[in-house]
């Protein structure tokens, strides 16, 4: 299954959900600490009637302190139940951070290779945003909203009349807070996406930023991510706004409602001979009632994010979950690799980039992929790498789906030298090794392959020297180099040498066709795409490709001969004469 679209709606158990489901005890005793917190609450409505009821009518200065002193106790409970339930809620966002981290990564990287790097970006992002949302105070907010109807029927059972004074309060503000959904939704969905994007093409910027400099273009970059930027401060001001303003109307109802409420405890207390003591605690206990609710409207920009981030989420580890298991496919066998009918066309767009390519190469075969520019060489060699999968046909080495192979974590099967290189990692031991715990023999034998080692015994640290930030401390020819080392690292039944010596010199070439003798000598199938012909006496297979096909595939010699030999001079005049 090809993951392209995050807005698809899903129904299965991910890690999130399960860890979620783990944390259940933890939210249970949140959910106590918040009942006793919320029982806390009502302490003083309870002392402000015995006031009126026992010390009023008694005048026992004795009573009033014990109530006092019971009532001081019952706050300072209700005040560190609340401590310590908001300690709970972020210790668990501690807990949840710490054992998905480690999932949410792995499934960004892998949803970035399938699909979208920026949505796995911002999937990596929505779990510190989880976090932080159960740090703050909106969190223990949903554990407050169920008491809201508790301490409104409390309100019917002081009066009637009181509770439907609540009761219609809390339905207007109820209403509010929909309203708040509603105008909200649209800008925080506008904010998420500029912000990202912004953060893209921040992190694009900072890549290029030697050639943005060197052109004069850093004004120019940073309007562009600028720009991305103001759309998100735009919209959030406009949720933000618009919040505020129903914020504004709810703060209008809740004070009328109060004034209401306290009138009509009056009232019954004229008309009804009701305790005087009603009008105060019908006043808190409608306090407590609407708190929540109230309180919800103006957290909702934090709901909404944090539902936008677990939803995002989630439903990325869906799309990335729906695999194969790993465990079940078994190392290949050397019968090569078989492209049956490959075909490639990229999400949304309108033509296939390859189209029905068939290739079977042996162990031991060296490829030569060539063709004009934008016939699709690339993308087939990414397609061979396993970095790319296929629209539709197979890929198979030794009889086992590539991607497959790459999922199931053992990459040394296949090796990848792309385009632009991308070295990533610091010791040139670890780059090399392809950051897995590098076992230096092993890295020292893939330089060895390639003919490196002596070049980096020649550096002053040796195999641990740092390379730098993608290995801008080294010569363009040298990233190369080690890029080709890396692909040989552990032997694998496949080499994918996208363009490797575009930067060599004569010196370098020659070194690089050793490195392939060599490989080619341990069974590897190596597969080379280049616009150099000087690489084809190396090759024993050419595969020319037009337009996203393979036009030509043979012998080397024979292809050679059949359609890139160019006309000698007699042939030429042989042709003339004819003419
Ligand atoms: N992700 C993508 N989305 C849309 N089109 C793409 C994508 N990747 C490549 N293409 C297009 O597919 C075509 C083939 O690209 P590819 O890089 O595979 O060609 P190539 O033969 O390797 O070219 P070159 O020799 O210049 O590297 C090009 O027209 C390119 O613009």
């Amino acid at each position: 299954m090809t993951p392209t679209n995050l807005a698809q709606p899903q129904r299965q158990q991910t890690q999130l959900v399960m860890a979620l489901r783990a944390c259940a005890g933890a939210f249970g005793l949140v959910f106590l600490y918040s009942s006793g917190y919320n029982l806390f609450l009502l302490a003083p409505s309870i002392y402000l009637l015995q006031i009126y009821d026992r010390v009023m009518s008694s005048r026992s200065v004795d009573t009033l302190v014990m109530l006092t002193l019971i009532i001081a106790v019952a706050v300072v409970v209700g005040s560190t139940l609340d401590i310590v339930r908001r300690a709970a809620l972020s210790r668990i966002g501690s807990w949840l951070d710490h054992r998905l981290r480690p999932d949410v990564l792995s499934a960004s990287f892998e949803y970035a290779s399938r699909a979208d790097s920026s949505v796995a970006a911002d999937c990596y992002r929505d779990l510190a945003s989880l976090r932080q949302f159960l740090d703050s105070p909106a969190s223990a907010l949903l554990f407050d909203i169920p008491w809201s109807p508790i301490f409104l029927l409390l309100l019917f059972l002081v009066h009637p009349l009181l509770g439907a004074i609540g009761l219609l309060s809390a339905i207007a503000l109820l209403s509010l807070a929909l309203l708040t959904e509603l105008a909200t939704q649209q800008p925080i969905a506008q904010a998420n996406l500029s912000l990202s994007r912004s953060y893209v093409r921040l992190a694009t910027a900072l890549r290029y930023i030697q050639v943005i400099r060197a052109m004069g273009m850093q004004d120019g970059a940073a309007q562009i991510v600028y720009r991305d930027a103001e759309r998100a401060r735009k919209a959030q001001d406009t949720a933000m706004h618009r919040t505020e303003i129903i914020l504004g109307f709810s703060k209008s109802i809740r004070t009328l409602t109060q004034i209401l409420v306290m009138g009509a405890a009056t009232w019954l207390v004229l008309a009804d001979n009701s305790s005087p003591g009603i009008i105060f605690v019908s006043s808190l206990l409608l306090g407590r009632g609407l708190a929540p609710v109230e309180g919800a409207i103006g957290a909702w920009r934090s709901f909404a994010f944090a539902r936008n981030s677990f939803n995002r989420l989630n439903k990325m580890l869906i799309l990335v979950s729906t695999q194969e298991d790993p465990r079940t496919i078994p190392v290949p066998d050397p019968s090569g690799l078989i492209l049956d009918n490959v075909g490639y066309a990229p999400p949304f767009a309108d033509r296939p980039i390859l189209k029905g390519v068939t290739l079977h190469l042996l162990p031991g075969d060296c490829v030569a992929l060539i063709g004009p520019s934008g016939s699709g060489k690339s993308t087939l060699g990414r397609i061979m790498a396993g970095v790319l999968h296929p629209t539709s046909g197979c890929t198979l080495l030794g009889g086992v789906e590539i991607s497959a192979l790459r999922l199931c974590g053992d990459t040394r099967h296949v090796g990848y030298l792309p385009q632009d290189i991308e070295l990533f990692g610091g010791a040139i031991k670890d780059v090399i090794g392809r950051l897995d715990g590098a076992d230096p023999i092993r890295a020292i034998e893939a330089a060895k392959l390639v003919g490196l080692h002596e070049t980096i015994m020649r550096l002053p640290q040796g195999y641990e020297t740092d390379i730098g930030e993608g290995g801008n401390l080294l010569l363009r020819a040298q990233r190369q180099q080690l890029g080709l080392a890396r692909a040989a690292y552990g032997n694998p039944s496949l080499v994918v040498l996208d363009d490797p010596n575009s930067s060599l010199d004569y010196e370098g070439e020659r070194i690089l066709y050793n490195a392939i003798e060599r490989m080619r000598s341990r069974r590897m199938i190596v597969v080379i795409i280049t616009h150099r012909m000087g690489v084809l006496p190396i090759t024993n297979k050419i595969a020319i490709m037009r337009n996203g096909m393979v036009n030509a595939f043979g012998e080397s010699e024979h292809i050679y001969d059949t359609y890139l030999r160019p006309p000698s001079p007699t042939q030429t005049l042989e042709g003339k004469a004819a003419l």
